[in-house]
């Protein structure tokens, strides 16, 4: 049984907001990252009180308000699902605060992404329009990505959240790269949390998490709204065809700098025309 990979739940946490996915360093191999899969029902308000983490509050498909102190982003989020594959809304929440989060349509499906923090910084709208896209890849490991809090943005101090589409007969995460050796400036330790939709639902995608040496190698299959952790090692995504793929990551770790490396035995596959 792998450490690695949480398959769904559905645990009811009070009426009308159920808590889907809850990965935290209690319960994965993890030290810096975690992330909370909640859906929420139309008035249904989730609170929440962060020690020493900040939080980036991500509107995945419906429509929302989030309430912190002074702060209330209203009717927040672009979506109905991920797979319209529009940038979406989100809000940055620092430590020693308290948040609310109120579905405002039927249902609401939100993303709480979670890394170590004890610099006070500013609550904030990350806008969809504030999200960088890009379009990286060529030959079958194209994909599409909406960068929400990109290194290069700092309104975190640890968390690192990004949105990546494979369409079915891709890879992505690939050719293999790891970002966990404290090597700087040519690799970053981050640790990641992969959270995995599926379209249509029934579909799967393989995901491999491995070292060089071996001594971790696991390839998983994963179903919709599954979570894979990374605390290491190369860890690539393979669509089978007819399957479209949507995961959002979180990384962090002790420097919020996304430095990798490539398996050498496959960066070939770049060099490609
Ligand atoms: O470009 C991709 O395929 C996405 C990945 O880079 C993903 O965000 C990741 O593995 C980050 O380390």
């Amino acid at each position: 049984m792998t450490e690695l990979k949480f398959q769904a739940q559905k645990q009811e946490l009070k009426p009308g907001i159920t808590v889907i996915q809850d990965v935290t360093n209690n319960n994965a191999p993890l030290k810096y990252a975690g992330l909370k899969l909640i859906q929420l029902q139309k008035d249904a308000t989730y609170t929440e009180t962060l020690n020493q983490i900040e939080v980036c509050v991500v509107a995945l498909s419906g429509h929302i308000n989030v309430v912190e102190g002074e702060h209330h982003f209203e009717n927040i989020g672009t979506r109905d699902s991920v797979f319209a594959k529009r940038p979406t809304d989100s809000v940055y929440i620092s430590n020693d605060h308290t948040y609310q989060v109120t579905a405002v349509t039927e249902k609401a499906e939100v993303v709480l992404c979670y890394a170590p923090s004890s610099k006070q910084l500013p609550t904030k709208l990350i806008s969809a329009a504030d999200n960088t896209i890009e379009d990286r890849g060529n030959h079958s490991i194209k994909r599409h990505v909406h960068n929400i809090l990109p290194e290069d943005n700092p309104s975190a101090n640890s968390l690192l959240v990004v949105e990546v589409y494979t369409d079915g007969g891709n890879f992505s995460s690939y050719p293999p790269h790891r970002h966990d050796h404290d090597n700087l400036p040519t690799e970053s330790s981050l640790e990641e949390i992969y959270l995995h939709k599926i379209e249509p639902k029934q579909g799967f995608v393989f995901h491999r998490v491995y070292t060089d040496d071996r001594s971790l190698d696991e390839t998983m299959s994963v179903e919709n709204n599954d979570v894979v952790v990374v605390p290491k090692g190369y860890h690539p995504v393979g669509v089978p065809d007819g399957y479209n793929s949507y995961y959002l990551n979180v990384m962090a770790g002790p420097v919020r700098t996304w430095k990798f490396h490539n398996d050498p035995d496959h960066e070939w596959i770049l060099h490609r025309k």
